[in-house]
């Protein structure tokens, strides 16, 4: 047994406490809008296509053959209030309007035209009624909803958006305070003579992004109680939620909790069952004073792997929350068994380990899985959270 939070339930209270208060809705341009969690629903403002066209370059065709040919018809062109009569056709472009009476479409390579400008099917018999003919509304009605708030937008959701007219969203991106702590830890210059080169500031720089974050401010602490407490009480003014690295255990050297009671905050989860990781802690309240909530905090041990296991295992869920976004993905609650090659489950305890596909696509160790390496999830595909149910595949938004 480890002690702790069980791993679901700390990921459970992370989600929660986002969740509890979702961030303000903010409009952003269409074109930033990948990658962050949509605060309002998105509906077609019209039918989707908003007009009957033409689904392959060719003929429109009424009736039935042979055809006389008209005039082409374009992309772009308005629809055509004369309706195509029987025994008509018209060149018609991908995408162009399809007149009203049309049958439907015949593909280039599917007719012949001859000199006399009369049209014939190659194949007797000519198209089935409705052939490539993209009707309006196809897609969706109007007023129909096309995306739901609290879905992470990909790039076809973008595209989709666009398509519907839009050229802004409204999203929730929480915005994030990481403070790195450590007297040891060097932003600079080479490891050595005890001191360390940051790992993870670069690595969560990258990650709150990844997650649908704004990054605020990046700053580094070193083992002062007094100066991580004013960190955190300034941090608690501009920030959705803190991050904090290292410091999170109970050496000489660890003030994460003690800086959180001194700021106001509560420790919700004082550590979690699993490995590497178990010092991890998630406070609420970290700013709290007459009128003023405060925000919540996920503390992150320093240990390189375990910091970035953890900010899977609870960071991703509290921004979640924030996000106004389920707790986890369908693809991270489903159970697998235990890959060949992976360590059996302890009792009480959820490991998680850096894993990558093989050459046949299976997922293998990577190795390096102590709790200070990080040539392992450098190398990685993903994380995997192994327990006594099984195995699942955690996100590892960025990388
Ligand atoms: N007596 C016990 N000691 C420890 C326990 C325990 O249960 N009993 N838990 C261990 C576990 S598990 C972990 S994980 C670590 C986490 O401790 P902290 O969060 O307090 O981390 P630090 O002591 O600050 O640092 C640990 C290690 O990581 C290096 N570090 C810190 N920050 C960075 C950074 N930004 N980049 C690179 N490396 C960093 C630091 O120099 C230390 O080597 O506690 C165990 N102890
Ligand atoms: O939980 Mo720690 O990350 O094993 O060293």
């Amino acid at each position: 047994m480890t002690g702790g939070v069980p791993f679901d339930e700390a990921r459970s209270i992370a989600h929660a406490l986002g969740a509890a208060t979702p961030v303000r809705p903010i409009d952003v341009p269409l074109a930033q809008a990948a990658g962050l969690v949509l605060a309002a629903d998105v509906v077609a403002p019209r039918p989707m296509p908003a007009f009957a066209a033409s689904a392959m370059d060719g003929w429109v065709v009424a009736g039935s053959s042979p055809w006389r040919v008209g005039e082409a018809i374009l992309a772009g062109d308005d629809p055509c209030a004369v309706p195509l009569e029987a025994g008509r056709a018209r060149p018609i472009a991908t995408g162009a309007p399809v007149p009203a009476g049309a049958l439907a479409v015949l593909r280039r390579e599917h007719g012949r035209l001859d000199a006399d400008r009369m049209l014939r099917p190659l194949e007797p018999g000519g198209p089935p009624p409705g052939a490539d003919l993209r009707p309006a509304g196809e897609e969706a009605d109007q007023g129909e909803v096309l995306l739901r708030a609290g879905v992470r937008l990909g790039i076809g959701a973008v595209a989709l958006a666009a398509a519907a007219g839009c050229s802004s969203l409204a999203v929730r991106r929480p915005r994030l305070v990481v403070v790195v702590t450590g007297d040891e830890v060097r932003t600079v210059g080479e490891a050595g003579g005890g001191a360390v080169r940051d790992a993870l500031g670069p690595a969560l720089a990258a990650l709150v992004p990844a997650l649908g974050a704004e990054l605020v401010v990046l700053e580094h602490a070193g083992d002062d109680v007094d100066v991580l407490v004013e960190r955190l009480l300034a941090a608690s003014a501009t920030a959705d939620a803190i991050v904090t690295t290292g410091g999170s255990s109970h050496g000489p050297a660890d003030l994460v909790r003690a800086a959180i009671a001194a700021a106001g905050g509560r420790i919700l989860v004082p550590e979690v069952a699993m490995r590497p990781g178990h010092p991890v802690l998630v406070a609420e309240g970290v700013g709290a004073a007459p009128g003023c909530d405060g925000v919540p905090l996920v503390g992150l041990p320093g240990n390189p792997l375990a910091a970035l296991a953890t900010a899977a295992t609870v960071l991703a869920p509290l921004v979640r929350g924030l996000q106004g976004a389920p707790p986890a993905t369908p693809a991270e609650r489903r159970r697998h068994p235990i890959p060949d090659g992976f360590p059996a489950s302890r009792p009480g305890c959820t490991m998680v380990l850096p894993w990558r596909s093989d050459d046949d696509g299976a997922p293998v160790p990577t190795g390096w899985t102590g709790s200070g390496m990080l040539r392992g999830i450098a190398a990685a595909d993903g994380l995997v959270a192994i327990d006594e149910t099984g195995a699942r595949f955690l996100d590892l938004p960025g990388r």
